[in-house]
Order: C-alpha cells, then sequence, then structure tokens
C-alpha cells in the first residue's frame, strides 16, 4: 500500500495533471471546527473517492469545494486557476456539478425537462422565444445514450421513475452540462442492491470517457471497486491519500480509525 501524508503544502496547484487542488483550507461552525490544515490534488479523469466517518469533514469540504459554503482559510484551485467560488452557480459556470443527496429533480417534470432544468434550449423567431421542446427531447435521448443509460423515455415524468433511475438521470444532467468535475456525495446510500449496481456501471462509463469524479461514500468495497485515490479524513483533518489499487478494505478500516498509526 502507498499511503502519502497529506500536508498542508503538499498539493501541487499547478500541476496541470490535477483537476482540483487545494492548500491549508479550513472552515468552522461557530466553535465547531469543520476541518482545517487540508490540502489535497484530484487528478483529471480521475475518480478521487473521499472516506472518513461520521463528522470527519467530508460534506463540509466538498460543499467548500462546490461553492456551498466559503472556506474561512486557504485556497482551491480548479483547472489551473486559483477558484474562490463565492456560490454554487460560480462552481457551476466554471464546469463543477454536483450531485446531491437529495436529488435536485423537479417530481412533475418529465425526464427531458429535468435534463434542461435552468439551460432550457429556446428558438427565436424575431421578438420571440420559444422553448424548443423537439429539440431538447432529441437531445435528451443523445445525452442518455452517451451514457448507456435505459430510460423507458424522455416524456416519462420523473415521479414515477426509481430512485436509480432518478439518481442516473441527475448524473446525466452534470455530465450533460459540460462538467469537466462531478461532485458526488454518497450516490447510492439509498438505493438497493441492483440500483447500487447500476449506478456504479454509470460511474464506470464517466470514467471511460475520462470525466473528473469526486465520491463521497462510506462503502469501503464501492470506494476500491470504483475509484483511483482515495483521500482519508478523520477528525477534520486530511491524514492520508492512497492508490486504490495498492490497498485493502481493513487497512483502509485503519486509516479511518487511527489504527494505523
Ligand atoms: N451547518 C453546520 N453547522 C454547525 N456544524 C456543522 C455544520 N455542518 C457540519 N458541521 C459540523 O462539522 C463537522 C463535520 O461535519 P460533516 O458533515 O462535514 O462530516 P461528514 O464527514 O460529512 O459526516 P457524515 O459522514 O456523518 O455526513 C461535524 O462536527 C458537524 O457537526
Amino acid at each position: 500500500m502507498t499511503v502519502s501524508p497529506i500536508l498542508p503544502h503538499a498539493s501541487d496547484a499547478t500541476d496541470p495533471d490535477a483537476i482540483i487542488a487545494c492548500r491549508d483550507l479550513s472552515k468552522s461552525f461557530g466553535g465547531v471546527r469543520a476541518f482545517s490544515g487540508v490540502g489535497f490534488s484530484a487528478r483529471r479523469g480521475e475518480v478521487t473517492a473521499v472516506i472518513g466517518d461520521n463528522g470527519a469533514g467530508k460534506s463540509t469540504l466538498i460543499r467548500c469545494l462546490v461553492g456551498v459554503h466559503r472556506p474561512d482559510g486557504g485556497q482551491v484551485y480548479f483547472d489551473g486557476r486559483a477558484e474562490p467560488f463565492a456560490d454554487p452557480d460560480g462552481a457551476r459556470r466554471a464546469g463543477i456539478e454536483t450531485v446531491h443527496q437529495n436529488l435536485a429533480l423537479i417530481d412533475e417534470l418529465t425526464v427531458a425537462q429535468n435534463l434542461f432544468l435552468n439551460r432550457e434550449i429556446v428558438r427565436r423567431l424575431g421578438p420571440f422565444a420559444f422553448l424548443d421542446r423537439p429539440a431538447m427531447k432529441k437531445r435528451a435521448q443523445e445525452m442518455l445514450s452517451r451514457l448507456s443509460i435505459n430510460m423507458p423515455s424522455v416524456t416519462q415524468r420523473v415521479r414515477r421513475l426509481s430512485g436509480g433511475q432518478r439518481q442516473a438521470i441527475s448524473i446525466c444532467r452534470a455530465v450533460g452540462a459540460g462538467a469537466k468535475l462531478v461532485v458526488m456525495d454518497e450516490p447510492t446510500a439509498a438505493l438497493g442492491v441492483q440500483e447500487t449496481a447500476n449506478v456504479e456501471a454509470l460511474i464506470r462509463r464517466l470514467h471511460e470517457q475520462a470525466v473528473s469524479v469526486i465520491l463521497v461514500s462510506h462503502n469501503f468495497d464501492q470506494v476500491r471497486r470504483l475509484s483511483d485515490q482515495i483521500w482519508v479524513m478523520r477528525a477534520g483533518r486530511m491524514v492520508a491519500t492512497v492508490r486504490s489499487a495498492e490497498t485493502t478494505g481493513n487497512e483502509l478500516v485503519a486509516l479511518v480509525t487511527g489504527a494505523a498509526e
């Protein structure tokens, strides 16, 4: 196993292979420290997993990367540029899309409408503007087939779909928006065995298509199956980075609990 301690200064923000890197990042809520002194980098086209016990700081770290929280200190570099994202829209404009635990899909809209939510295709005719529904349906079908997602119909209302299908639409929407980096927080936490397998297959296809992914998961087997690199957080610190192919489940447990020291 190759375990590298991650120090605040250790991430090389100028590394052209890094899609995202940060240095000495910290965030507290009042007197509660979520994390501090965090540095890391994630390579372009790789799946990077984030693991840690409850309260280790994973979700807060991810929220700082995607503009939901503002870090108290430190720097974030995205795609080679210093990026203090002020809000999620800023992160999205730069090319970071987030797939949330509580998926931001609208039940009463169709698959196609959800895929184009807030970025509808509009056709202009003189002073008038129309939603181009045929173009959105066609493009929605192309987006789904690019990721080999089986969906009964793009005109189906999302309300009728299973948890796994909804997750697939969220991921497809992120990729279709041209994301350079897709961030997923526990994408299979609420899913059954078959649906988890489907979402894992979808994440593998993103990997094959060189989409960079950051994946937060409690499932160490899943993390080892899907990721190239694993960041380990413990009690608000980034304590190690590990190449997934070179580690075992037991070693990850030891790093997460501190028993490895
Ligand atoms: N909005 C908030 N206000 C106050 N404290 C917070 C807030 N969000 C997180 N924290 C605290 O920050 C610390 C890290 O929490 P965080 O949710 O980032 O951990 P986590 O590793 O994602 O945990 P889990 O796996 O349980 O989701 C915890 O002590 C938590 O209570």
